[in-house]
Parts: structure tokens; sequence; C-alpha cells
């Protein structure tokens, strides 16, 4: 599904954020990103974005072999990523029904079918009944729901989240996480960057850990000890 080989981004010359980064990702795993400020995890959600290119080094995503895709290919492979950060980022004049049937919208799914999907996924995540609602009437982790179900909306095959519990309490985290755990039993792979070392720790999942740019430490059933 991921595949990193080599992969090395400077944004500034000799300074790598990401410094020959080797990394697999099989279809339908779950993977946490871990380390401290700076080590490169957002760089890496970047890349894998396709937001930023790599200084050098391969990258291939679901097949798709970024240094080789042609610009109008970009969009079939974006309606294959999903994502979700940290400040939600909702259309906060748009209703909650709005909001995930605007990703929709955006790769132009045909109308009949485009209801029941929206129903189907904001069902799944328990806001049916507050599809009127607007985003400023949510809590943060209601709000974070929604963000959650526009991501999957699309059925993505991966779904990348950063920091997606950071403005979060620790209950309602815990939702979120299991929310996402849920997106991967499903069959999406997920990809989940985070600083919450007791979620990482109580879920016993594959652990990356970056340090200054490098993988530091992959492991299968992995804790977070940095
Ligand atoms: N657009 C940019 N231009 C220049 N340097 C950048 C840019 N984005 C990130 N960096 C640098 O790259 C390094 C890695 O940053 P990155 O945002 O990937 O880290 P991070 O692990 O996500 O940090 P945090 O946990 O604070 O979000 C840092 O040294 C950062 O200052």
């Amino acid at each position: 599904m991921i595949i990193l080989d080599n992969v090395t981004k400077e944004y500034k010359q000799g300074h790598p954020a990401l410094d020959r980064v080797s990394l697999h990702v099989h279809k339908g795993e779950f993977v946490f990103v871990v380390g401290k400020s700076g080590s490169g995890k957002t760089t890496l959600m970047r890349l894998l974005l396709k937001e930023i290119e790599p200084t050098s080094g391969r990258i291939i995503v679901n097949g798709y072999d970024y240094a080789k895709i042609k610009s109008r290919k970009i969009p079939y492979l974006r309606r294959q990523i999903g994502f979700v950060f940290q400040d939600f980022r909702l259309l906060q004049d748009r209703n909650i029904y709005d909001n995930v049937a605007f990703a929709q919208k955006v790769v132009e799914a045909p109308n009949r079918h485009m209801k029941r999907q929206v129903l189907n996924v904001l069902d799944l995540v328990g806001l049916a009944d507050r599809l009127k609602a607007f985003p400023g009437e949510l809590s943060g982790g209601e709000q974070q729901r929604v963000a959650i179900a526009r991501a999957m909306v699309n059925h993505p095959l991966l779904l990348l989240a950063d920091e997606p519990t950071g403005n979060l309490d620790p209950v309602t985290a815990r939702e979120i996480m299991d929310l996402l755990d849920q997106v991967q039993k499903r069959g999406t792979t997920v990809v989940t960057v985070t600083h919450n070392k007791d979620l990482v720790n109580a879920m016993g999942r594959r652990v990356i850990s970056l340090e200054d740019g490098r993988i530091e430490q992959d492991e299968a059933r992995g804790s977070y000890d940095i």
C-alpha cells in the first residue's frame, strides 16, 4: 500500500526534515507515527498526500509512483486518500450533512448514491441525528467524527490522520481512536500521527518512531516511550 524507498526531504539545504526513510505499510494495516516535535511526522504525511515532493527517494502509494504519476491522475490518487487534522477543518457555514456531502461533490459522485453514502457514514460515526447542526454547535469530539465521516465517504484505501486527538479530552480521544480502529477494520489502511502516549500504549498497534527525520524504531506491537 505504502512504499517509501530512501526518502529525503530537505526544505532547506543541509537540514533534512526526513533523512533517507524507507518504510513499507501493508494494505489494511493500522500504524502510529510518533516522535518529538520537529522529528518529521507532518512532513511524512504531506509527502504521502503529495502536497510536497521529496528531495530524493521514491514514494509509491497504492501502486502510484509519485515521481511518475501524470498530473491528470492526481485527483484519482487523492480520491483514494482521506485525511483528518487536529483542527477538524470543517466548513463553518455548512451543516454536518453538507460538510460530508461536499467531499462527495468534489469527486463528482453520482447524485443518487450521494445521499445514501453520506447518511451511512454519519450513522457509522454516531451522528445520524445531527445532520442539520452546524460545526459550531458540536463538541470537539463530534466535530472530529464529522471530519472522519468526510474522510471516509469516498471509501478511501488510505486514511491519514495528523494529531486527530490533539484537541480532545482523554475520554473523547479514546472514542476517536476507537473510531479509527473501526475504519481500519472495514479495510482502510490507517496512518495516525500522535503525541498521545496513553492511547498508543493502550492500542498495541505498529508504532514507527521518528527522531531527527530518521526511523528510530518500528515495532509491530509497539509502545511509545520516548
Ligand atoms: N515548510 C517548511 N519550511 C521549512 N522547514 C520546515 C517546513 N515544514 C517543516 N519544516 C522543518 O522540518 C522539520 C520537521 O518538521 P515536521 O513539521 O515534519 O515535524 P513534526 O514531527 O510534525 O513536528 P510537530 O510534532 O511539532 O508537528 C522541522 O525542523 C521543521 O522546522
